[in-house]
């Protein structure tokens, strides 16, 4: 914060480093944090290069769109730094997320973000499919990528079924109706706490999902669709213009939203 000649109040442009810059989501990201007045894009950092230019730049907020099998080491670095981090990487389990959790408690001013989807669509279709759960005998999921997706399911249909569940239990509901005692492996999806869950990999689309609820005589459909990468970038920069007020681990863009 400095005073400049007019007498008014100005802040430093917040630093910001970009790993995965040259992926798909990490371009996207890098052209939206150049195109905002209060960021500066101070490091693009993508597979081979060193990740010690985070530090030698002076980034403040570090976003990672790299790879489930590298996001970890990324993180420990950061951490490790002090540098905050928003996180869209997807792979996150209670074991990783308890691993990054000790990590933070030797580094308490530091706040890391990871959220399984940052479009506002996403985060507003997961809160409605869990609001929706205990009302209908069934619920499934289907989710729609494109076919150079490195995991699945992804982790969006994850969470969607583990709020689900949660939803499910905290209703009391029973157990889903499902008759099916043989047939082929797969056909029925994966399990996810206790949510069938269905990934379709195909050529043309980007990220989508259906939530499918039934009860007797009637369905409701809940479906996202993101046409464009650059669904992603409002929340990545609300979540770097906020992590910095958030130390600790936060997980779920819609804790950083006002919903209520
Ligand atoms: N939370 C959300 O809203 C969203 C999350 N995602 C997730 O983000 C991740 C990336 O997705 P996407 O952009 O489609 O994938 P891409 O494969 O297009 O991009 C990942 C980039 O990271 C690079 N990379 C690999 N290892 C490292 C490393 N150690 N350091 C820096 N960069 C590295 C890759 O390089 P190379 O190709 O050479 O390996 C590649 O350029 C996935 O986990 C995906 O599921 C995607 C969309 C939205
Ligand atoms: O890999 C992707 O593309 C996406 N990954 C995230 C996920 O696994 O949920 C978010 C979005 O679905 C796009």
């Amino acid at each position: 914060m400095s005073d400049n000649a007019a007498g008014t109040t100005t802040s430093s442009p917040l630093r910001v480093g970009v790993l995965g810059a040259r992926g798909k989501v990490g371009r996207e990201i890098c052209a939206a944090v150049d195109a905002a007045d209060d960021l500066t894009l101070v490091a693009e950092v993508d597979a081979g290069d060193d990740v010690d230019v985070l530090r030698t730049s002076g980034a403040q907020v570090v976003v990672d769109f790299t790879h489930p099998d590298v996001v970890m080491g990324n993180l420990e670095f950061c951490v490790a730094q002090g540098i905050h981090a928003v996180v869209g990487t997807t792979g996150f389990d209670d074991d990783r997320l308890a691993t990054l959790g000790g990590w933070l408690a030797d580094a308490p001013s530091t706040g890391v973000l990871i959220a399984p989807n940052f479009s506002i669509g996403a985060v507003l279709m997961m809160r409605f499919a869990a609001e929706a759960a205990r009302f209908y005998d069934s619920v499934e999921i289907v989710e729609l990528h494109h076919p150079t997706k490195a995991d699945a399911p992804s982790g969006t249909a994850r969470r969607t079924a583990e709020l689900v569940a949660a939803a499910r239990r905290a209703a009391g509901s029973p157990p889903m109706p499902d008759a099916t005692s043989t047939g082929l492996e797969g056909a029925r999806g994966a399990d996810v706490d206790g949510v069938r869950v269905h990934a379709l990999r195909i050529r043309g689309m980007i990220a989508h999902q259906e939530v499918v609820l039934g009860g007797p005589g009637e369905t409701l459909t809940i479906r996202h669709d993101s046409m464009d990468r650059a669904s992603f970038a409002p929340g990545v920069l609300l979540g770097v213009r906020a992590i910095a007020d958030h130390p600790g681990l936060t997980v779920g863009l819609e804790h950083l939203l006002e919903l209520d």
